[in-house]
């Protein structure tokens, strides 16, 4: 039996949601990975220091008995975040960044950033200071193609960005594209990108397959073949700026299944061995270590963690659709083979 033993792995990009949802889906993060990077668009958002101590607090009270994992709080950037803010933020030792969704772009993200200039004053502290920027990298102009949103991105927003604030560290969340992967590639070091399992597994036939298929649209949505392919060379080119964030994003199905379904996909429950199938692919089991568990804790200036995690070679069922609160989630595989195993 083939099997794969990994310093234990973190995840760079998590929504843990709050209340009942939260305990729902806990303990299968906690099951894999040290630490994760939690994504703060709740309703309302997590702006202030305050509020990312209290959210920390639930999710901590949360973890199953005898958890160890540890969560890893971010504020969510605003017009009007203020540069004392950040200063706080960065004096808790609990918050690792702040989120920068552009107003509109996806899930919960009605109170983001309108323009870069209003949020000058906090990226300059955060500069200063040196907590890191995570960017949800679309524009939101209606009249850009859906699938073009991050390649504009990169021109519009990204690249002036960095060229203000040369010192700042930024990350590019869930790369999508050839462009973002050929991007950060050739950035310097203080830019780093995380990948999804399911961008390194589906191209976006994936959301038509026999019909529309709601349980495969996320933000940024699906690209086509080329762009799969590039984040696969990207994640397993031995990069130190590519690192494992599921974007794990659980909604109701109900929420999904619906004439205007939400983005995000819950990929939790099989995180690692979904990452693991892709760099099987790829043929490079051999790199999936440094990406999953190495260069996320290089990049945010944190050890990586002390013990390891074990996968076999081994085909399982996903479970249908998974408890969530008072109601259920379908998770990604649903019914269906993964092919590695969390022993
Ligand atoms: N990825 C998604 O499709 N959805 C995320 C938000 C996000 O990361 O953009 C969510 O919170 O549901
Ligand atoms: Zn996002
Ligand atoms: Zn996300």
């Amino acid at each position: 039996m083939h099997t794969l033993t990994l310093i234990r792995p973190d995840d760079w990009h998590l929504h843990l949601r709050d209340g009942d949802a939260l305990a729902a889906v806990l303990p299968d993060t906690c099951r894999q990975m040290g630490r994760a990077i939690i994504m703060p668009n709740l309703k309302p958002p997590v702006t202030t220091t305050e509020q990312a101590a209290a959210y920390r607090a639930r999710i901590l009270a949360a973890r199953p008995a005898g958890s160890a994992f540890e969560p890893l709080m971010t504020l969510y950037l605003t017009d009007r975040t203020s540069a004392d803010e950040i200063r706080r933020a960065k004096a808790s030792g609990f918050v690792h960044g702040v989120k920068l969704y552009p107003a509109g772009a996806t899930t919960n993200s009605d109170a983001g950033v309108t323009s870069i200039d209003k949020a000058m004053p906090a990226l300059e502290a955060m500069a200063e200071v040196g907590l890191p920027l995570l960017v949800h990298g679309e524009v939101t102009d209606p009249a850009i193609d859906i699938f073009d949103r991050e390649a504009v991105f990169i021109e519009q927003v990204f690249e002036p960005l960095i060229a203000r604030l040369p010192g700042l560290k930024v990350v590019f969340e869930h790369i999508t594209t050839r462009q973002a992967a050929e991007y950060v590639a050739a950035a310097p070091a203080n830019v780093g990108a995380t990948i999804t399992a399911h961008h390194l597994l589906m191209n976006r036939n994936a959301l038509f397959v026999g019909g529309v298929r709601p349980h495969h649209f996320c933000l940024p949505v699906l690209k086509r073949e080329t762009h799969r392919e590039a984040l696969v060379k990207a994640a397993t080119s031995g990069s130190p700026k590519f690192f494992l964030g599921t974007d794990s994003a659980p909604h109701a199905r109900h929420a999904k299944e619906s004439a205007c379904g939400c983005a995000g996909m819950y990929t939790a429950h099989a995180a690692i061995e979904l990452y693991a199938e892709a760099f099987e692919a790829a043929g490079a089991l051999d790199r999936l270590e440094a990406f999953a568990s190495l260069n996320g804790p290089a990049f945010y200036g944190l050890p990586a963690n002390a013990d390891t995690v074990t996968l076999v070679r081994e085909d399982w069922t996903v479970e249908p659709v998974l408890p969530f609160g008072d109601t259920e989630l379908v998770p990604l595989r649903a019914g269906e083979t993964v092919r590695w195993k969390l022993v």
